[in-house]
């Protein structure tokens, strides 16, 4: 019983009816589909400070479901919609969709979606129309939502995927995006022991895998930083670099830190450079918590001039395609447009990589993207820039020859599909003439 005088946190009819976390979360769903925003963006973060940690994160949760299902909650509907109804609207009868499919209680589904659509100027006059369109979704039910086809990407994207990889394999990909992400971990330490302390699955590349719901910084080890979150493709790239005690290495696009972290973890002397002063904290936040050595450096990897290096990784900035399972609103709030500057930006810094290396260094190039033109074409067009540049046939214990490509590796989250997935990667590892 409450102490005279003590406070306790009073539960609103807000609360009760769930409006707080479906306000926010249709706010960040227009936000994405109308501002072309990423719900990493800062942005997002405020529009959740309002509320509670849990609040928080069901809205977070709300968001990210109905975005990964999308185009399943507008073929659902479609047919009950003559024209297309103001976005704010749009998104609250997707949101109402989603929930309703996924067996929320649909009365209290209804109401408060409804609630939410009289509360806006340009949306109140819709109120009726919201509440007409969800009571119909609620009659169906979650039977009328399993019989919908599943999730497509947008066409910017699936496209060019279906191009480079074939219908079966997007489809794949499609299925893999909507079955999302487990929790992925790096060890500082032997992975082994990692996994048995926190229960926890080894693959085969030494990645420490977690169901998705785990909350990381509850997790025995995480403040001693025994480990960082990594998903298991993001860290190959340092795996096929195989740094070596001692040796000098730049890591030139490094933030937020995952492949500086592994590459210190081995022994090597690691300079990590980044554009971003933001991502540079979290880099440093990282390196503090697992007290693992590495000189941080700001700037343009563009305008870094210092030479001689054993060793550079240089994980690309990219189109980040390959991380769709994580992040559902990257094809919804893209449309490829930033694709080309990309391209330009990636060449010009293999080029200058190459100008740092040591005669007889080796550049690990990687990209976080499931487009060739940002992984296998790069390598090929900067073979014809650099005659006697070679590639190296990757080498790390656990590498699945399923990823083996002519230029290096080549990863899908639509590979390790009984494992749980993976995040699409390129990775190639190639050696400057003249050892
Ligand atoms: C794919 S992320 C790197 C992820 C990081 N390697 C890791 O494992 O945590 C690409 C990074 O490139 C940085 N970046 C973008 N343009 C840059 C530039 N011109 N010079 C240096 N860094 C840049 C971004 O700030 C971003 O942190």
């Amino acid at each position: 019983m409450a102490r005279k005088g003590v406070k306790l946190p009073v539960e609103s009819s807000e609360d009760r009816a769930g409006l707080g976390p479906r306000r926010a979360a249709l706010r960040l769903l227009n936000a994405v589909t109308g501002e072309g925003m990423l719900l990493s963006d800062a942005r997002a973060a405020a529009m959740l400070a309002q509320l509670p940690p849990e609040g928080r994160a069901r809205a977070q949760r709300l968001a990210q479901e109905t975005l990964r299902n999308l185009s399943r909650a507008d073929e659902w509907l479609g047919p009950r919609l003559r024209k297309a109804p103001p976005l704010g609207v749009l998104n609250a009868l997707r949101l109402g969709a989603v929930e309703i499919g996924r067996g929320e209680a649909a009365h209290g589904v209804v109401n408060a979606l409804v609630a939410l659509v009289a509360e806006g100027k340009r949306t109140e006059g819709f109120r009726g129309l919201a509440n007409a369109v969800l009571r119909a979704l609620a009659k169906e039910g979650p039977e009328g939502w399993a019989g919908l086809p599943g999730p497509v990407l947008p066409d910017w994207l699936r496209e060019p995927l279906v191009e480079s990889w074939g219908e079966a394999a997007v489809e794949a990909m499609e299925a893999a995006q909507l079955a999302g992400a487990p929790l992925d971990l790096s060890a500082k330490g032997d992975p082994g022991e990692l996994a048995q302390a926190l229960g926890g699955e080894l693959l085969p590349t030494g990645t420490v895998r977690l169901d998705a719901g785990v909350q990381v910084t509850a997790l025995p080890g995480y403040q001693e930083g025994a480990f960082w979150v990594q998903d298991a493709a993001a860290a190959l790239p340092a795996l096929v670099l195989d740094a070596q005690r001692g040796e000098r290495v730049l890591d030139l696009c490094a933030a937020p830190g995952g492949k500086t972290l592994q590459m210190a973890a081995r022994g090597a002397e690691v300079t990590a450079l980044d554009i971003s002063a933001p991502r540079l904290e979290r880099l440093r936040d990282n390196l503090a918590r697992t007290g693992l050595p590495a000189r941080v450096a700001q700037g343009d990897a563009l305008e870094f001039g210092e030479g001689g290096w054993d060793a550079i990784l240089l994980d690309a900035p990219c189109s980040a395609t390959g991380t769709i399972r994580r992040h559902p609103d990257l094809p919804v709030a893209r449309d490829g447009a930033e694709i080309p500057g990309l391209l330009d930006l990636q060449e010009a810094m293999i080029d200058h990589a190459l100008s740092l290396l040591r005669p007889g260094g080796r550049l690990v190039f990687a990209t976080c993207s499931l487009l060739p033109e940002e992984g296998e074409e790069q390598v090929e067009a900067a073979r014809e820039r650099h005659p006697g540049l070679t590639v190296e046939p990757p080498e790390a214990p656990g590498l699945d020859p399923a990823w083996r490509v002519e230029s290096g590796l080549r990863t899908r989250p639509d590979h390790w599909a009984d494992l749980g997935g993976m995040d699409g990667f390129f990775v190639t590892r190639l050696r400057k003439p003249g050892a």
